[in-house]
């Protein structure tokens, strides 16, 4: 796997003053209200906040998913805003890895095929013993062969974890990870995505509702209405993550 990645401490993904309208002109939506926020090579950082207050715009709009309607995104020293539509598409496929609550794996092809579809996709050749490293790395040495359909969920997200990391992206997505594992895969995914961060030196960017979860990250962002409120960098427990949620939550109501 390439793992070529910015330098520890340089920022891979920078949000400049982002704002985000949804709906027609008569019934706007702002999702997202003039966000900046940038995310160092080599760190981990949680995205929280009440529901609807802009966590998967956020995502989407840092993965190249969704436009901003005003503001910037750079990705990798790119600016997101000067790539057409084919131009993004590459970029997602060479620069970003995704990992959804729900998996996305295609049913029909097995892990080692599902995990070497985005090299596939993007007309670069498949080496069968890198994508078994892949595997292995993620634990599931030797089950490359099954199907999705034959692989618990926290076996299922960690093939997913694999695919994220074949292209060596410089950035992981990650919308809720863990919102379908219990407890103890959740736990196996997340110290993965730690290790990516850690070990790999890549970006790990997370939207999580679970404090839990956060408390893997060393960084935790918490957007309310669109917004960036508060950040917390240090003493992050559950605990603490939940208390501050908590008091957003009773603010939203
Ligand atoms: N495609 C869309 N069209 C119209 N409004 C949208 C669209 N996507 C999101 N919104 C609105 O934008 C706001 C932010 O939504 P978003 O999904 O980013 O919030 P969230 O924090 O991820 O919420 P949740 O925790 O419930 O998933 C919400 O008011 C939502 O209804």
């Amino acid at each position: 796997m390439n793992s070529e990645h910015a330098p520890r401490g340089e920022e891979t993904v920078r949000l400049s003053s982002v704002r985000k309208v949804y709906g027609s002109a008569a019934l706007p939506v702002l999702a997202l209200d003039g966000v900046s926020a940038g995310f160092d090579a080599g760190t981990f950082t949680a995205v929280m906040g009440p529901s609807g207050s802009g966590k998967s715009t956020l995502l989407h709009c840092a993965a190249g998913l969704d436009r901003p309607t005003e503001g910037g995104v750079v990705v990798g020293g790119t600016d997101l805003g000067t790539l057409d539509e084919t131009a993004l598409t590459l970029l997602r496929r060479e620069r970003i890895g995704f990992v959804f609550q729900s998996f996305n794996l295609v049913s029909a092809l097995t892990a080692e095929q599902n995990v070497s579809l985005p090299l596939r996709l993007a007309g670069r050749r498949v080496n069968p013993v890198e994508t078994r490293a892949a595997l292995a790395e993620v634990g599931l040495a030797g089950r490359g062969d099954h199907r999705p359909s034959r692989l618990s969920g926290g076996e299922q997200q960690r093939v997913a974890i694999a695919r994220a990391l074949i292209t060596g992206p410089a950035v992981v997505f990650a919308d809720e990870p863990t919102g379908a594992l219990d407890t103890r895969n959740s736990h196996g995914v997340l110290n993965l995505l730690r290790d990516l961060a850690d070990q790999r030196g890549q970006t790990v960017i997370m939207v999580t509702h679970d404090p839990v979860a956060a408390a893997h990250a060393d960084r935790v962002i918490f957007l309310a209405d669109g917004r960036v409120v508060q950040e917390m960098t240090r003493e992050i427990t559950a605990e603490s993550v939940a208390t501050r949620l908590a008091s957003l939550e009773a603010r939203a109501c």
